[in-house]
């Protein structure tokens, strides 16, 4: 097992005025492996402005930036990768047209999906939710036996994901998760997105001496 665990940073769904200095305060903070801009049901004209705005804060940082939904776009724009749900098109195509970049498949907490975007080429498998969530509906409960599961048997990374905050984190780090995705306890964080960068990683530091 790896034994680093990284905190995998997604935006809000709809960003905020001035968000250009929040994302830079917040990779500033402290470890954030990968970027993922999650703007859902936006025109793609606004999508593309987002990304020319956001990818260069995210790259010159060494923060992977990932687009959400739209493995074309993320070719297209040149993010360095694409992270895709199960209705998100076609997996294999997608890896085709992300040849050597990053791309990430949401397997929600079944061990077959995992099993099958492994074999296809996913760089990882996200599952979720672990906890209840405000940011988006979920239809799926995920316990960290998957994740320990997973860990155990694979090589490739698994990325947890779902109400995730530095409180809860623990046993997600524990059973040997390799990222920790989170939204709201970073951008809802009541002392701004850096403190909530620092307490997560924080979290998972404290997580990791108790692995
Ligand atoms: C890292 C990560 N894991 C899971 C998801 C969820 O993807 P998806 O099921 O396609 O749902 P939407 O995010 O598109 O609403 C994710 N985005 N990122
Ligand atoms: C985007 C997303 N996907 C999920 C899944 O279970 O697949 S849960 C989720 C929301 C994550 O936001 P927060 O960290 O605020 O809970
Ligand atoms: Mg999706």
């Amino acid at each position: 097992m790896d034994e680093r665990c990284r905190l995998y940073l997604i935006t809000p769904p709809v960003l905020p005025a001035g968000f250009e200095d929040h994302l830079a305060a917040a990779l500033d903070a402290g470890d954030v492996a990968c970027l993922q801009l999650r703007l859902k049901d936006a025109p793609r004209d606004e999508v593309k402005r987002a990304i020319a705005r956001l990818m260069p804060i995210a790259q010159k940082r060494d923060v992977a930036f990932l687009l959400n939904d739209d493995a074309p776009l993320a070719a297209e724009m040149g993010c360095d990768g694409a992270h895709l749900g199960q209705s998100d098109g076609d997996h294999a195509g997608a890896r085709m047209l992300l040849s050597g970049k990053i791309l990430g498949i949401t397997c929600h907490a079944s061990r077959h999906l995992a099993m099958t975007a492994g074999e296809m080429g996913a760089d990882y498998v996200a599952f979720g939710a672990f906890f209840p969530t405000n940011t988006k509906e979920t239809q799926h409960v995920a316990d960290p036996e998957l994740l320990a599961w997973w860990s155990e048997l694979m090589e490739v990374p698994s990325v947890a994901i779902g109400g995730i905050t530095a409180e809860n984190c623990a046993p997600l780090v524990q059973a040997g998760a390799d990222f920790l995705a989170v939204v709201g306890a970073v951008w809802n964080h009541p002392e701004g997105a850096a403190a909530g960068v620092r307490r997560m990683n924080q979290a998972i530091r404290d997580a990791l001496d108790g692995r």
